[in-house]
């Protein structure tokens, strides 16, 4: 599991690090750590022509220091200072004492578009807001130029708590972070602006008592979760999942849907609605009901509304049935907050599973408000309804009923999802999951991960179709299965 830590706790930890610490420890492995991994990228330290953007605080101490041992490696170090009489000053001895100069801020976009690195030290979590007017075309010139951008602990302007990226910020091509991921490397938009992340152990520990803001599932922790049928198990000890989807006028959502609960580990998928021909002719396996879901036969999970039009007779019906559910799509729009919450108060598992369109119309907001600040979003969701919410995207998130606690965020996705039909495959297979046993959030954020996995290997680098992503679901499923 990887873990992401919000800045109260980030600097909660340091605190109690640096009172068992020798002074100015913890800003020398920072900045070692740094170093290593600017040398790394440069391949050849020696000779090479390093600028270092600097702000008033540690952040900016920490590409001081680190900048001061490329220079005594022989790099041609100069520093950009923004806030000339609050630069950190041991780290400034320092880079001046290894050889490296200063340039003046005004006029240093050429010498930043020459350089072969760019340290991005302007601001780190202790940043409110985008960037300064004053640092906006500095940031513009590394992007244009010709070096690599290396920020250190997050790219400068994004927030390092949310994820948002609200002002300008500067666009990494590696971010080096220390002690603890923060959630803004792992949640879009800032997370986009990070590039490559690498980690640097600095004596952190965030572990025990802590509770992290975000957690990304890896491949182990996922394997874990996914079901292993035992030896007697027949298909109805696997679980059947209901699938209460499609209309007459898109019978192709209620087939998507079954494709990808049919992959899902569930034992059988039986299919209410008035899309059984087609869903038949694609997937003959499917036991299809011609009664609604409250006579269609039991089902341990439900997965109600993809395709399914204005039908909240079925929906409804779904809703009160005492098995989980999954609501989707055309369904997230005709479930009552009642309804749902009624759900919760029972004891019965829900999980939601808006794209930001729709998350923004059942929060009364703009889409954009959604996109910008995506875990404020899923958070208040998931409040507001009682029950799990997987807000779909690059970064899809999914949070626990009630909205508290750690968020998932899926590492997996391609922006080669964003195509018709692949959230319906998602819904079906989360509710495979569900039916299997799993807990709302744990069957979200398992389905994330195996459909976004399914995306990648469908798509190296290509346009997919929604059924190119169901089809390589049992692949993505032994990938995480054998590590
Ligand atoms: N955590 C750890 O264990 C360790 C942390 N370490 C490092 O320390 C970093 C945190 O350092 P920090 O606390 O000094 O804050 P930092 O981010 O440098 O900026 C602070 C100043 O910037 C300013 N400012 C604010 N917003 C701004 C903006 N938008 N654009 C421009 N400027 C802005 C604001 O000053 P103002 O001008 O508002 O008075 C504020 O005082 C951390 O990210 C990591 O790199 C490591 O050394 C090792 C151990
Ligand atoms: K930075």
């Amino acid at each position: 599991m990887r873990t992401a830590y919000s800045v109260e706790t980030v600097r909660a930890a340091e605190r109690e690090l640096m009172a068992r610490a020798p002074e100015g420890a913890l800003m020398q492995r920072a900045a070692a750590g740094l170093a290593a991994a600017c040398a790394d990228v440069l391949g050849r330290v020696y000779g090479s022509r390093v600028v270092l953007l600097v702000g008033s605080g540690d952040n900016g101490g920490d590409a001081l220091y680190a900048g001061a041992r490329l220079a005594r490696r022989g790099a041609g170090v100069r520093a950009v200072l923004l806030a000339p009489g609050r630069a950190h000053a041991g780290g400034l001895a320092a880079l001046r004492r290894a050889g490296g100069s200063v340039v003046a801020a005004g006029g240093a976009e050429a010498c930043v578009e020459q350089a072969d690195l760019v340290v991005d030290g302007i601001v780190g979590i202790g940043g409110k807001g985008g960037l300064r007017e004053e640092a906006v075309p500095l940031a513009e010139a590394a992007r244009r130029g010709r070096g690599v951008v290396v920020a250190v602990d997050l790219p400068s302007g994004v927030d390092a708590d949310t994820g948002e990226a609200r002002g300008a910020a500067v666009r990494a091509d590696v971010t080096v972070t220390f002690g603890a991921y923060k959630p803004g490397l792992l949640i879009d938009p800032a997370r986009e602006y990070a590039g490559v992340v690498r980690f640097v152990d600095i004596g952190l520990e965030t572990g025990g008592a802590r509770t992290p803001e975000v957690e990304a599932l890896q491949h182990a922790d996922v394997a874990r979760l996914l079901p292993v049928p035992a030896a007697e198990s027949d298909k109805y000890r696997r679980g059947v999942v209901g699938v209460a989807a499609g209309s007459a006028r898109y019978p192709g959502a209620a087939v998507l849907a079954v494709g990808g609960a049919l992959r899902g580990g569930a034992g059988a998928v039986r299919y209410v609605g008035p899309a059984g021909g087609a869903v038949l002719a694609r997937h003959p396996e499917t036991l299809v009901s011609e009664r609604g879901p409250a006579r269609a036969g039991r089902v341990q999970a439900w997965v109600v509304g993809p395709g399914a039009g204005d039908d909240a007779a079925t929906v409804g019906e779904v809703l009160a049935a005492d098995v989980p559910v999954l609501i989707d799509a055309d369904g997230l729009r005709l479930a009552g907050v009642e309804a749902v919450r009624a759900r919760g108060a029972r004891g019965v598992p829900t999980l939601m599973t808006p794209h930001a369109g729709e998350a923004a119309a059942l929060l009364g907001v703009e889409r954009e408000e959604v996109e910008s600040g995506r875990l404020a979003a899923v958070r208040e969701l998931a409040g507001r309804y009682g029950a799990a919410v997987l807000l779909k995207g690059s970064t899809t998130l999914v949070a626990q009923a009630g909205g508290g606690g750690a968020v998932r965020v899926n590492p997996t996705g391609t922006p080669w999802l964003a195509t018709a039909g692949s959230g319906d495959v998602l819904s079906g297979l989360g509710g495979s999951l569900l039916a299997a046993g799993l807990s709302a959030v744990d069957a979200g954020s398992a389905a994330a991960y195996l459909h976004g996995l399914a995306g990648r290997f469908a798509a190296e680098g290509a346009p997919v179709s929604a059924e190119d992503v169901a089809a390589r679901i049992p692949e993505a499923w032994r990938s995480v299965v054998r590590g």
